[in-house]
């Protein structure tokens, strides 16, 4: 009998090995040369698929070897940046395969067929679930909700970027920038000479206004938030350089214990301020009066949210309040300090449009007034070079999509569940859509306006398109432009000695080795020669 108890044994535990291997097998094996047929009888080729690894080996290779120089002072930074992409697209065309371990990424840089994704047909595509560590940085808001809440969320957030309500930002924001050149004129040498890091910099810089635009007036109870926020992204950051294990943030490690810990502060703190902003709406005037008067913080919006339908199904909790602040907090920051990273080193690689730049916003704004919300609209040189800027460094250089169904995408049939990767920067340098000189900086191109600066009206996305177009652009121009206009009305700049060229990709664009430039302060007299001469 026992014998026999251990033959089946035996045999089921033969059976489940059996199965798993080939459960495995078709995942690993089948799946991928089956689509690897599917694509190719429609034309649409790409480096082979290797076992489980997919083309991850040489996509590495390539990169690594990319990044592991600087690169002349040039724009045309595809090779360095997309490298895989640059290689394979003159092997396959800019339609082709590659393999993420054992996941399908479908290229698409054709202008018409983005177009589809994003806007004709967008019912049929959504965002690809994000890896679990980005996910963990991200938080689970806007940036990676879907279907119903995120269109309710969506709803609910996107009056704290009207333009309207952002002006109302315009001299809080103005006087951090001011605060921040301060610093700088007291760094300055016997020369009137600073050689400042300016991505650090720009980095504090868009915190405090991301804070101001989420938190409002209770901005310093929102800086303990953010602060909170930051410890536990550098936590998950530090997990990226590791080998990923599924499952491993939910061991008990000192780094998980530690990022549980910061996440009951940071919800506790939220909590409290939700408290104190719930009972300041109570004490005199309705929630909605009090709103109306101020800006309309992400915060108060949310707060306004969960108490006009408590008992619906699409209620906002505070977890979700937490999630979205993960969101701004994410989605904001780096972008909008990448953007005046790459503008600044732009402008001090171009002294011309520096100076044209400086002409404009001295013949605005004077050479001391702060621009006002009438003035930044006037300044059209100053837009024309951050489009420039956007166009060839665009913080979010990709993004992807995922096929809800099986769908047609142009002339081709797309499976459901593959992913669609859409390499912005590659469709801003592309010579076809931009001419001869798409990889040079030359603002002039944007004159008449975004839509006439190319051949289509799709090759330039910096912020995305269609619905999950970026909530936050608005903002981000905004401050941008602010900041630049306050530069350049107090200093002249050049690239410093020490500065490499070498753009790379670590989530977004930014500058390997930092960005040294050197700020030269512009005398009063000047400027006020200036002034008189205008
Ligand atoms: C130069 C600055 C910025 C750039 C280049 C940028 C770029 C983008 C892009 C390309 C997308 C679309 C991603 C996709 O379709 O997969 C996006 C989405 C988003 N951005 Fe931005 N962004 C910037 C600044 C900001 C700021 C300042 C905020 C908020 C404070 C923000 C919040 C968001 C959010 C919440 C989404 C998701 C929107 C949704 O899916 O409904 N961004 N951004």
């Amino acid at each position: 009998m026992e014998e026999l108890l251990f033959w089946i044994k035996l045999l089921l535990l033969s059976f489940m090995t059996l199965v798993f291997v080939l459960k495995v097998a078709v995942l690993l094996w089948w799946r991928p040369k089956k689509i690897e047929l599917h694509f190719s009888k429609q034309g649409i080729r790409g480096p082979p698929y290797h076992f489980f690894i997919g083309n991850f080996k040489e996509l590495m290779g390539m990169m690594l070897k990319a990044s592991s120089q600087p690169m002349p002072l040039s724009h045309n930074i595809l090779p360095r940046v997309l490298s895989f992409y640059h290689h394979w697209k003159k092997i396959y065309g800019s339609t082709f395969l590659v393999w993420f371990g054992p996941t399908v990424r479908l290229t698409v840089s054709d202008p018409d067929l983005i177009r589809e994704i994003f806007s004709s047909k967008s019912e049929f595509y959504e965002k690809n679930e994000a890896h679990p560590l980005v996910k963990q940085l991200e938080g689970d808001g806007l940036l990676s909700l879907k279907g119903e809440k995120w269109a309710h969320h969506r709803k609910i957030i996107t009056p704290t970027f009207h333009m309207e309500n952002l002006k109302l930002l315009i001299p809080v924001m103005a006087k951090c920038v001011v605060d921040m050149l301060d610093k700088w004129s007291a760094m300055l040498s016997d020369t009137g000479e600073v050689e400042i890091e300016v991505s650090e910099w720009f980095q504090i810089l868009t915190e405090d206004v991301i804070t101001r635009t989420a938190f409002g007036s209770s901005y310093e109870d929102g800086k303990a938030v953010f602060r909170l926020q930051a410890q536990q992204m550098l936590l998950a950051a530090d997990v990226f350089q590791k080998i990923f294990i599924p499952g491993y943030r939910f061991f008990p490690t000192k780094r998980n214990i530690n990022s549980w810990k910061l996440d009951k502060e940071i919800k506790k703190s939220l909590v409290k301020l939700i408290d104190k902003q719930k009972e300041s709406f109570c004490g005199g005037g309705s929630g909605n009066e009090k709103l109306e008067k101020g800006p309309k913080d992400l915060l108060g919006l949310m707060i306004q949210a969960s108490n006009s339908c408590p008992s619906s199904n699409s209620n906002i909790t505070v977890d979700d309040i937490v999630e979205e602040c993960k969101s701004f907090f994410f989605a904001g920051k780096q972008t909008t300090s990448n953007l005046l990273t790459w503008t600044t080193i732009l402008l001090a690689m171009h002294p011309q449009w520096q100076v044209q730049a400086r002409e404009e916003v001295l013949r605005v704004c004077g050479s001391r007034d702060l621009p006002t919300k009438d003035d930044v609209v006037k300044l059209k040189t100053l837009n024309m070079i951050l489009n420039e800027s956007l166009r060839l460094y665009p913080p979010i250089i990709a993004t992807v999509r995922q096929a809800k169904t099986d769908v047609e995408l142009g002339v081709y049939k797309i499976p459901r569940g593959t992913e669609l990767l859409i390499p912005i920067l590659a469709v801003h340098h592309d010579q076809a859509l931009w001419g001869n000189d798409a990889n040079e900086f030359n603002p002039s191109r944007f004159s008449q306006g975004v839509a006439r600066a190319s051949k289509h009206p799709v090759a330039y996305i910096p912020f995305g398109l269609g619905v999950r177009t970026c909530i936050g652009q608005n903002l981000a121009i905004l401050q941008a432009k602010l900041t630049l206009a306050i530069i350049l009305q107090r200093f002249a700049f050049t690239l410093a000695p020490s500065y490499q060229h070498a753009p790379t990709v670590l989530m977004l664009l930014y500058p390997q080795y930092g960005a040294p430039i050197i700020f030269q302060h512009l005398s009063q007299t000047a400027m006020a020669n200036h002034d008189q001469g205008s």
